[in-house]
């Protein structure tokens, strides 16, 4: 077999690592992907390896994934069996938070890492997963160029208005701005609005980034104008585990009148909150839709209202709408979250096309509906993998490292 110029893609969240493989020999083409799931918990390995091999679905010992670190070796196995002809040059990560600086996908270096790790603290319950993630690929491929791929890159040139929080100014020097996250998913829904639709793109388009983190972004002719999250990933809409805006005199009220340590609130607010907190039985939307209970209608009833009220101000923001674009696990399959949201929305000049809607169709608003209503499947990986191609034919990028 002929040795393959190959991108590997890793995408570490709390408790998975997703993976892909792309050839990058001419414009990335994807060869595998696949995830790791429970990892430290019971850990589960899907895989989905091309036409030609079967695809993979199995339990783990504990032992193979017991942090990210084994489960990318796991990984690395399985991909190694899998392509003998596949060597990657280069490895593409998602980094969650690139704070003030990093506003193009970087080279890693022992600099990048130290400001990765300076940012920790604002991104919790990803920013140290997608660094031992860099750390396990440096040492798998120590001969191979590391790109980190920011999330919040997208929106570093949105308006000033929207990137300050009215606290007193020097907050804002010491970086304590409105970042904006899911930025890889909005640069790919984005492109793929260039491609389809390119009058849309043109146009002011709010993208609803649907998933087990949640968050909204109005696009003026493809530049992020505003966003729901802010500081860190917790602002904008309800998550999974995650409570979306609260007034910060929650934080207060946990501190000084239930005595809670800084620690327990945190907690609290990324891991308990949200769906999960609000329904008492789960952050998946797909149990919350089955169960039929009022707790978990009245879960999906805030997480629905919040979407539709920060919808009205993103179109504000952006002086009208020319569409509304659903992605992430919710958004892209969810008839019903889908169906609630545009309800009643023909003031802002949304009309969905029911039977369009139920067959999960690429427009599902009806031919006479004003602004256009699109689910685009995302697709962060294959944003990384041309990054991390694009950084790997500079040869000054790979001087720098
Ligand atoms: N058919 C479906 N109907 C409703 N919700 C769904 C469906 N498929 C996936 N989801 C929801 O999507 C969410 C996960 O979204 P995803 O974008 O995969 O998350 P992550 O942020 O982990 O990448 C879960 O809440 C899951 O229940
Ligand atoms: C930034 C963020 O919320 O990411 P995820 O949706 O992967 O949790
Ligand atoms: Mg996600």
């Amino acid at each position: 077999m002929t040795t393959l110029p190959v991108a590997l893609t890793l995408n570490a969240g709390s408790s998975s690592l997703k993976f892909s493989l792309f050839d990058i020999s001419g414009a990335p083409t994807q060869m595998a992907i696949g995830l790791v799931e429970n990892i430290g918990k019971q850990p589960r390995l899907k895989a989905d390896l091309g036409e030609a091999l079967p695809a993979v679905a199995r339990e783990l010992k504990p032992e193979d994934a017991v942090d990210h670190t084994a489960a990318l070796a796991t990984v690395l196995a399985l991909l190694r069996g899998s392509f003998p002809g596949a060597k990657a040059s280069v490895v593409g990560h998602r980094v969650v938070h690139g704070g003030p600086h990093f506003a193009e996908p970087m080279v890693v270096t022992d600099q990048v890492m130290a400001e990765l790790k300076r940012l920790s603290p604002f991104a919790p319950i990803h920013q140290p997963h997608n660094i031992a993630g860099i750390e396990a690929a440096r040492a798998a491929f120590p001969e191979a160029l590391q790109v980190a791929c920011f999330d919040t890159a997208f929106h570093r040139h949105h308006p000033k208005a929207n990137d300050v929080f009215a606290l007193p100014r020097e907050y804002y020097d010491k970086g304590i701005r409105r970042y904006g996250f899911h930025g890889l998913s909005y640069e790919y829904v984005s492109g793929e609005l260039k491609r389809i639709a390119p009058q849309i793109h043109a146009g002011r388009v709010v993208v609803a980034h649907l998933g087990n983190g949640a968050s909204m972004c109005g696009i003026l002719g493809g530049r992020s104008v505003a966003s729901t999250m802010g500081f860190t990933a917790l602002d904008g809409l309800p998550m999974g585990t995650r409570c979306g805006q609260v007034d910060p005199g929650v934080i207060f009220y946990m501190v000084q009148q239930e005595g809670r340590s800084i620690d327990e609130v945190r907690d609290i607010f990324y891991t308990k909150s949200g769906l999960l907190g609000l329904s008492g039985i789960s952050n998946d939307m797909r149990i919350l839709e089955s169960a039929g209970v009022p707790e978990a209608n009245e879960a999906i009833d805030y997480f629905v209202f919040r979407i539709r009220r920060e919808l009205g101000g993103l179109a504000a923001a952006l002086g009208g709408l020319d569409a509304l674009v659903f992605c992430g696990g919710i958004g892209e399959n969810s008839r019903k979250i889908r169906r609630r949201i545009c309800d009643a929305m023909d003031w802002i000049g949304l009309e969905l096309d029911h039977d369009r809607n139920d067959k999960n169709a690429r427009v599902i608003s009806t031919d006479f509906s004003r602004a256009r209503i699109m689910v685009v499947p995302t697709n962060e990986e294959i944003v990384i993998a041309r990054a991390a191609k694009r950084l790997s034919a500079m040869p000054e990028a790979a001087a720098a490292e």
